[in-house]
């Protein structure tokens, strides 16, 4: 039996990926930071509690992390956690970059010094191309971040090539641009637009604050995107693959397609500058060719349509 540790368990991807790899028999230790303070209800709503093993674990404390890589000896290290959101990282931008990169760096030495043959999963971000000059986006294009949370997905990452390219670890990060599902965090757009519809819609709240929705980002569907983080670590050799649906869509699109859906008027869309950021990609989509080609990946989900599987389920279990 394989066995994997995923860190960032409780998250929207850690959540699916758990259920993915159980579905394919592995055993799976997640790292939490506490039992008291760890939000369990991912895991409970896809009805996993009692199907791993869940370890407390400060990621950025060294020998926690040998410790942890030394009793449970797995075949492969997903690693999720991360401070994740870009919006928090221009407020805390030491936090961010410290936890981000040194959790990392932790975790590889962990590996290198117990047992290098561990095969090891970023998560890298599309965030890290941030000042784009050509579209789409693809592994070799240039990176230029535009926010803490940016530069410190930038290094990481390069730890993790720089490990690969001189200690010979199997490191392979998936560079992922933007997907939502029901199980994303309320603070990120798109939940919070969907979510914020529905308590329109049921006279909770008057109207829907956001920021600036002429942006455009490539948004797609988690649940396929972590059968990629999977696909990435069954490979002969480890290597870094965009991940991406291909196209790009405005928020504006967004907002008015799930007002439209639930037949709200969109005089109740405010735009607030305190939801603006100080630096912002305007337009960015990715070529997911190599991940096709080489993964064998497969994507063809319209975003609309993935509107659509959230917005079901928001419904169903509103208010739960
Ligand atoms: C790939 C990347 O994906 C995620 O980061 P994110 O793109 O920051 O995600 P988000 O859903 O917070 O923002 C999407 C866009 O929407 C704009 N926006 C406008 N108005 C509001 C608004 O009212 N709230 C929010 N949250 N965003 C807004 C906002 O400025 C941005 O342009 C993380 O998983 C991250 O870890 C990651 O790696």
């Amino acid at each position: 039996m394989k066995s994997a540790i995923i860190t960032g368990i409780t998250g929207q991807d850690g959540a699916y990926l758990t259920r993915l790899l159980l579905e394919k028999g592995y055993k799976v230790v997640g790292l939490i930071r506490s039992h008291y303070g760890s939000n369990l209800n991912r895991l409970k709503y896809l009805g996993l509690l009692d199907r791993v093993e869940l370890v407390e674990c400060d990621q950025s404390d060294l020998s926690q992390v040998l410790n942890i890589i030394s009793t449970h000896k797995p075949n492969e290290v997903y690693n999720l956690a991360a401070q994740s959101s870009v919006s928090l990282s221009f407020q805390q931008p030491i936090g961010t970059i410290n936890f981000n990169i040194q959790s990392v760096l932790n975790m590889l030495e962990a590996i290198r010094l117990l047992n290098p043959s561990i095969r090891f999963y970023q998560a890298s971000t599309s965030e890290m191309f941030g000042k784009v000059n050509d579209l789409p986006i693809t592994e070799d294009s240039i990176v230029h971040p535009l926010s803490p949370y940016a530069i410190s997905k930038v290094t990481a990452h390069y730890v993790c090539i720089n490990y690969r390219e001189s200690y010979n670890l199997y490191t392979s990060c998936g560079i992922l641009f933007n997907h939502e599902s029901y199980l994303r965090g309320e603070n990120f757009f798109v939940k919070k637009v969907i979510k914020g519809a529905i308590d329109i819609v049921h006279g909770k709240r008057e109207v829907l604050e956001v920021g600036n929705l002429d942006i455009k980002r490539d948004f797609g569907w988690s649940e396929k995107y972590v059968e990629a983080m999977w696909l990435l670590l069954q490979q002969d050799k480890p290597d870094d693959y965009i991940i991406s649906s291909g196209k790009s869509i405005t928020l504006r699109e967004i907002v008015y397609y799930v007002f439209d859906k639930m037949k709200i008027d969109k005089g109740r869309i405010k735009i607030n500058s305190a939801f603006f950021r100080p630096t912002e990609i305007q337009d960015i989509y990715g070529s997911n060719k190599k991940a096709r080609s080489v993964l064998n990946w497969q994507y063809d989900m319209d975003f609309f349509d993935v509107l659509n599987l959230i917005i079901e389920e928001e419904y169903k279990n509103y208010g739960k």
